[in-house]
Parts: structure tokens; C-alpha cells; sequence
């Protein structure tokens, strides 16, 4: 048995927004017992620490000691995952649309993705661990054992945010949405340090019109056959 083999197991989930990947993600390591990494959050909260310290978006050394230093704990209440950064709770804070197009944009920074990196392999624990974001495949668990990469049409993906958004009472137009998703989708694409795009041995799944249970029950599968019980 080599190292590789000793360590805990791991389910990579990327994709581009809206594609189902938090909400699968978030099922499967509930199903499994597994830790859960929502690597977006890291990047998410790394952005806000720097809109709140009126960093510049364009100073890439500064944004990088911002991650450096980044003081961010993840809690898990009521079964909802907590964000905590500097104490304070920001899970609903960094959801805000100008955090996630921040968050595209401090994250296409060598400096701050290498700063973020071990923070996110120190999630992988015993007995397994389910890790959802753009590079966890190609990048930061490149032996994972099960890779997904999870997309759905630019359309039903802003009909999701839409429909998200419209539970939370937050009324936007889903022409804005579709904007936002496909100027966040450019940027993830076409940066150069871990551009989002599916693993060599990722299994690419297509949630268009296809239910959460159906793609869950898809992925259990993956993790029946590659994951020895
Ligand atoms: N297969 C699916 N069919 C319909 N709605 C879905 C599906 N997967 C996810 N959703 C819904 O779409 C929205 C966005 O999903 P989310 O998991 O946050 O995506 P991501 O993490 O990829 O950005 C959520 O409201 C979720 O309930
Ligand atoms: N592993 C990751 C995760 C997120 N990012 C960046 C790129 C994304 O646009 C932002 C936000 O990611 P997040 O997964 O929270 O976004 P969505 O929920 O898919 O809309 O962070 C990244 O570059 N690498």
C-alpha cells in the first residue's frame, strides 16, 4: 500500500455555478458520514475580508497577504453550514452577488490560490471527505478516487439562482442573472492558474432537467464502484 492509498478517500464536485454542486455536495457527505469542503466559502470570504478592507481588486499583493492572513473558521448548526470570518458570521453575507463576482476575481490570483491551498487538503480526515468548487479534481486532490464535474445549461442555471434568490424575497431579473452567471463562467474558464474545466478523470454529469435525487443517486453509484465499502 503507498501513501496515496492510506489517506482518506475523496469525492471532488466541480462545476460552474448553478450546476447543483453545493447541494450534491452537501447530500452526499451527509449520506456518507464524510467531512464537507465548500472550497467557493474560502474564496468567498477571502473576497469580502478584502471589499471591507477597501483593498483594490487589481493589487495582487496585497489581496494575497489578505489570504494569507485570512481568519475564517467553518461551523457546522443545525445541519447548515456557518461561516465565520474574524468571528463574525458572514454565510449569508457572502452570497451577495458582488461577493461572488469578488470572489471570481481574487480567486483567479496565483498568490492567493496557493495561499488557500493546504487550508483546503487539512479538510481531508477520516472516514472521507466530499469537496465542491472549480480545481478540487484537477488541483487540490488530483488522486481523489471519484471526480464529478457537474454542469447544466447557462439558462436553468440562472432559473435556479432566480428561483433561490426569489425564495429569499430577493426579487432580481433573470437577464441580470444569465449576465452574471456567463461574465462568472469567462472568468473561472479562461483564467490561467486552475481554470475551472473537468478533471482528465472526472465523470461529467449534466443536471439539465434532471432531478437532485437523480444526480445523487448517479454519484452514490460512482462512490459504490471506485469507493471499496
Ligand atoms: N438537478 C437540479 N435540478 C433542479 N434544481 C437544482 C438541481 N441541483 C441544484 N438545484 C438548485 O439550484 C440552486 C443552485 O444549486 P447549488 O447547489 O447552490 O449550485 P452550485 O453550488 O453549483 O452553485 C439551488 O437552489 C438548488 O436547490
Ligand atoms: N475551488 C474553487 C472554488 C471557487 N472558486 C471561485 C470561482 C467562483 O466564481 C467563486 C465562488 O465559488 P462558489 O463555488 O461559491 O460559487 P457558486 O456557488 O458556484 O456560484 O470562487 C475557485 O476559483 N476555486
Amino acid at each position: 500500500m503507498n501513501e496515496t492509498n492510506k489517506l482518506p478517500p475523496v469525492v471532488t464536485i466541480d462545476g460552474p455555478s448553478g450546476s447543483g454542486k453545493g447541494t450534491i455536495a452537501k447530500l452526499l457527505a451527509d449520506r456518507l458520514g464524510f467531512v464537507l469542503l465548500d472550497s467557493g466559502a474560502l474564496y468567498r470570504a477571502a473576497a469580502l475580508a478584502a471589499l471591507e478592507k477597501e483593498v483594490d481588486l487589481a493589487d495582487e499583493d496585497s489581496l494575497t497577504e489578505v489570504a494569507r492572513d485570512l481568519d475564517v473558521r467553518f461551523l457546522i448548526s443545525d445541519g447548515c453550514l456557518q461561516v465565520l470570518l474574524e468571528g463574525r458570521e458572514v454565510s449569508h453575507e457572502i452570497r451577495m452577488e458582488r461577493v461572488s463576482m469578488a470572489a471570481s476575481t481574487v480567486a483567479a490570483i496565483p498568490g492567493v490560490r496557493a495561499a488557500l491551498l493546504q487550508r483546503q487538503r487539512d479538510f481531508r480526515l477520516q472516514p472521507g471527505l466530499v469537496a465542491d468548487g472549480r480545481d478540487m479534481g484537477t488541483t487540490v486532490f488530483p488522486d481523489a478516487p471519484v471526480k464529478v464535474y457537474l454542469t447544466a445549461s447557462a439558462e436553468e442555471r440562472a432559473r435556479r439562482r432566480e428561483a433561490q434568490l426569489r425564495e429569499k424575497g430577493v426579487s432580481v431579473s433573470l437577464r441580470d442573472l444569465l449576465e452574471d452567471i456567463r461574465a462568472r463562467d469567462a472568468q473561472d474558464m479562461n483564467r490561467k492558474a486552475s481554470p475551472l474545466a473537468p478533471a482528465k478523470d472526472a465523470v461529467e454529469l449534466d443536471s439539465t432537467g434532471v432531478t437532485i435525487e437523480e444526480v445523487l443517486n448517479e454519484v452514490l453509484a460512482l462512490v459504490q464502484k471506485r469507493i471499496a465499502p
